[in-house]
């Protein structure tokens, strides 16, 4: 590579006007780069503020339509749908998880008839359901790992019966992602995709989706046993080649914004599709940051999308979708 001096060679000339600025341009983000999670919750008549996450809703069935409308005249690709069950139904197995009828099974029979075009992801893990607030079955004190896979294995079925197009593994348990995907082929659903929660960080920053969830207070510890720690990107790889290994179709990293560098590194060793989550936390910070007037609003959530782009995601979860989808309409 030949490298120009100053002063024939000057950087800023590319800078200089719009029109070279998009010419030479080298990430884009688009409204097919956009996954727009969202909590349902029981009831009727039901649209909840999460006090730690402003402008995020929890949404009954019947307003879900009404909620999900706007996404869908976007154009956004796909949801996450997240469910909130009530402590009644909770237990230390998470057997709601396993009922057909359960709100996740409800609502994406109704988002599919509703919506046949968007994609719908369903996240696997036992913490929505278990009354300790674990993403897996508890023996004397451990998340045990195996006799959780055999779970998380129906719970994933339960899910694509009732029509998820792609499961979404959160657990963070070995071995997961070849039993999900035997089972599934097993039953015929060979088309069912999986999109690995490979690389997911025993994060702080998961906060105020667990208090969206009402799971932070029941947690019980923390998750370190299972989920990854935040020194390492070493092992980040072994995870991604492992699930990919097993079957996953696409890998995600999370948190988001403060793992960058696994993003990058994921993608370029690896070459498949690769998504980011901008977490709940991350959402939490830049919106207090946006509500005191220290941030401006449009331009922080574009430029923090676009930054999981360069990094080399080819997609995000964000809490923006909405927002980043119509100021991407807006150009
Ligand atoms: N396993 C459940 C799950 N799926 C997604 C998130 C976090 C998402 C967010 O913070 O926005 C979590 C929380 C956790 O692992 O405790
Ligand atoms: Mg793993």
């Amino acid at each position: 590579m030949t490298i120009g001096r100053f002063p024939h060679t000057r950087l800023r000339r590319n800078r200089r006007d719009s029109f070279t600025r998009r010419l030479v341009r080298e990430t884009t983000l688009t409204t097919d780069d956009l996954i727009w999670p969202i909590f349902i919750t029981e009831g009727t008549g039901v649209e909840t503020d999460v006090a730690s996450m402003p402008g995020v809703k929890r949404v009954s069935l019947d307003r879900l339509a009404a909620h999900v409308a706007p996404a869908a005249e976007l154009d956004i690709p796909a949801l996450a749908l997240f469910p909130i069950t009530p402590p009644e139904l909770r237990d230390e197995k998470g057997t709601e998880a396993m009922n057909p009828d359960n709100l996740m099974c409800r609502a994406a029979r109704l988002l599919k008839q509703e919506f046949p075009e968007i994609g719908l992801i369903g996240d696997v893990a036992l913490d929505p359901y278990t009354s300790h607030g674990h993403d897996g079955l508890i023996v004397d004190g451990y998340v045990v790992n195996d006799p959780s896979v055999e779970v998380l294995k129906d719970l994933a079925l339960n899910q694509a019966a009732a029509g998820i197009d792609i499961i979404a593994p959160s657990d963070m348990m070995d071995g997961r992602i070849g039993t999900i995907r035997e089972t599934l082929d097993a039953q015929g659903m060979v088309d069912t995709r999986i999109m690995s929660y490979a690389v997911k960080y025993a994060s702080a920053f998961y906060g105020p989706f667990r208090d969206a969830l009402g799971s932070g207070g029941l947690l019980k510890g923390d998750k370190k046993t299972y989920q990854m720690d935040p020194a390492n990107s070493e092992e980040a790889l072994r995870e991604v080649a492992l699930d990919l290994a097993e079957g996953a179709d696409m890998v995600m990293v999370k948190p988001g914004m403060p793992y960058l560098d696994i993003i990058q590194k994921v993608r370029e060793k690896f070459a498949v599709p690769t998504f980011a989550y901008q977490v709940s936390g991350e959402y939490a910070m830049m919106m207090a940051a946006i509500q005191n007037g220290w941030l401006d609003r449009d331009r922080t959530i574009l430029e923090s999308l676009l930054s999981f782009k360069r990094a080399g995601a080819n997609g995000i979860l964000t809490y923006f979708a909405l927002d980043a989808a119509r100021l991407l309409l807006k150009g």
